[in-house]
């Protein structure tokens, strides 16, 4: 059975949205797995080693190395004591930083002994050998600061790498299971529209054998009924059609022949109304026609060409009292179809056939104003 459009749209609608939500969980994993970024970002300018943090020791160890070198020149006392003064106190500058107060032990000392240099050489107190040579301890304390300090830039660098990583591993997998739970989600929809699409086709091929005669292949009763239904308030005619004799053509042919008498008479009946008529077997010898009537002489001329059609037809029946072939009784009726008027129209073409019956058989009758 081919799928119908509608579940067909559907069926894309479904997968529209399916692929959205996964879309959209996506979207949401990647804002919520981004969410470290400013952070570290964040921790990595400020808390922990910085760039700042080092260079600063950096500038002011170079300053000391500076001030000792200016101490150490051949330079005239004055211009040397000068210089070396002002490298000091930039360097204190530079040091004096409450991280450095709080995070290293050798910092505290360093400025005091800055600060007690920068007194005595202002103060002409101190010769320039020994301050240069006091100068050391504070450049190996800013040395310490600045490696240090890069150190733990690389370790904030290195974490940083690494949570990314990780980040990336879960956005991986995460992405992953969305596109494979996606996969399974269409899998599992198309596998339900199938199984529902078996079922309406099943449910159908058993409606349509439930309302043929599987003989002829022609409709049956219900099959009469329900095309009534769908006819409503249209001009119908209802043709009935009885074998006669029937019981001896089987007797003298045996039923397998009978069946397919019953076949022939269903194409023949079929083929007599220019196929303008639907065909059923009520049952047994008997079958219906339904078709459209204007008025009841259009339905005469029908009753009539059957009839003949039969004459023509020429039909050996070996049993016949009559020593005819095989001959019918028509009845018919014309109604507008309705639920309440099929079961007056019905009994109508019953009773013009029963008339037939009585009058010999091999003949044909309507009811008017059935
Ligand atoms: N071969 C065959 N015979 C059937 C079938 N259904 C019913 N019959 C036979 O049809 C015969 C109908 O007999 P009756 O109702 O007496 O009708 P009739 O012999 O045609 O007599 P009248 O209608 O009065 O002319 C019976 O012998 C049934 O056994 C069928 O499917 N196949």
């Amino acid at each position: 059975m081919q799928p119908r459009p509608l579940a067909r749209q559907h069926r894309y609608i479904t997968w529209l949205s399916l692929s959205l939500m996964s879309f959209l969980a996506l979207m949401v994993l990647i804002v919520y797995e981004s969410r470290w970024v400013y952070p570290e970002i964040q921790a990595y300018f400020s808390q922990t080693g910085s760039l700042t943090g080092q260079q600063l020791s950096t500038r002011a160890r170079v300053y000391l190395q500076d001030a000792q070198s200016e101490l150490l020149s051949d330079q005239p006392e004055q211009e040397a004591l000068e210089a070396a003064t002002m490298d000091i106190d930039l360097a204190y500058g530079l040091a004096d930083m409450h991280i450095y107060r709080r995070e290293y032990a050798c910092a505290e000392p360093s400025l005091t002994e800055l600060d007690r240099l920068a007194a005595l050489l202002a103060a002409r107190d101190i010769d320039r050998i020994a301050a240069a040579m006091a100068l050391f301890a504070p450049i190996q304390c800013l040395t310490h600061i600045e490696m240090d300090q890069l150190d733990r830039r690389g370790a904030a660098i290195n974490d940083f790498s690494e949570s990314t990583r990780q980040h990336s591993l879960v956005l991986t997998y995460s992405s992953l299971l969305i596109f494979v739970m996606g996969l399974l989600f269409w899998w599992l929809h198309e596998r339900q529209l199938r199984r529902t699409d078996r079922a309406t086709q099943e449910t159908f091929e058993w409606m349509q054998r439930a309302m043929r005669d599987p003989l002829t292949g022609i409709g049956n009763r219900s099959a009469l009924h329900q095309d009534v239904l769908a006819k409503q308030h249209q001009s119908l005619g209802l043709i009935l059609v009885d074998i006669d004799f029937f019981k001896q053509y089987n007797d003298a042919y045996g039923h397998p022949q009978g069946d397919t008498l019953l076949r022939q008479l269903a194409a023949l009946i079929g083929k007599t109304l220019n196929d303008k008529a639907q065909l059923y077997r009520l049952g047994g010898d008997e079958f219906a026609a339904l078709l459209h009537c204007p008025d009841i002489d259009t339905l005469k001329s029908y009753c009539h060409q059957l009839i003949e059609g039969l004459r023509e037809a020429d039909f050996m029946h070996p049993a016949h009292p009559d020593k005819k072939g095989v001959t019918l009784s028509v009845g018919g009726s014309c109604f507008v179809a309705d639920e309440a008027t099929f079961p007056y129209a019905y009994e109508a073409a019953d009773k013009a056939l029963y008339r037939v019956k009585t009058m010999g058989r091999d003949g044909w009758q309507v009811t008017e104003d059935a």
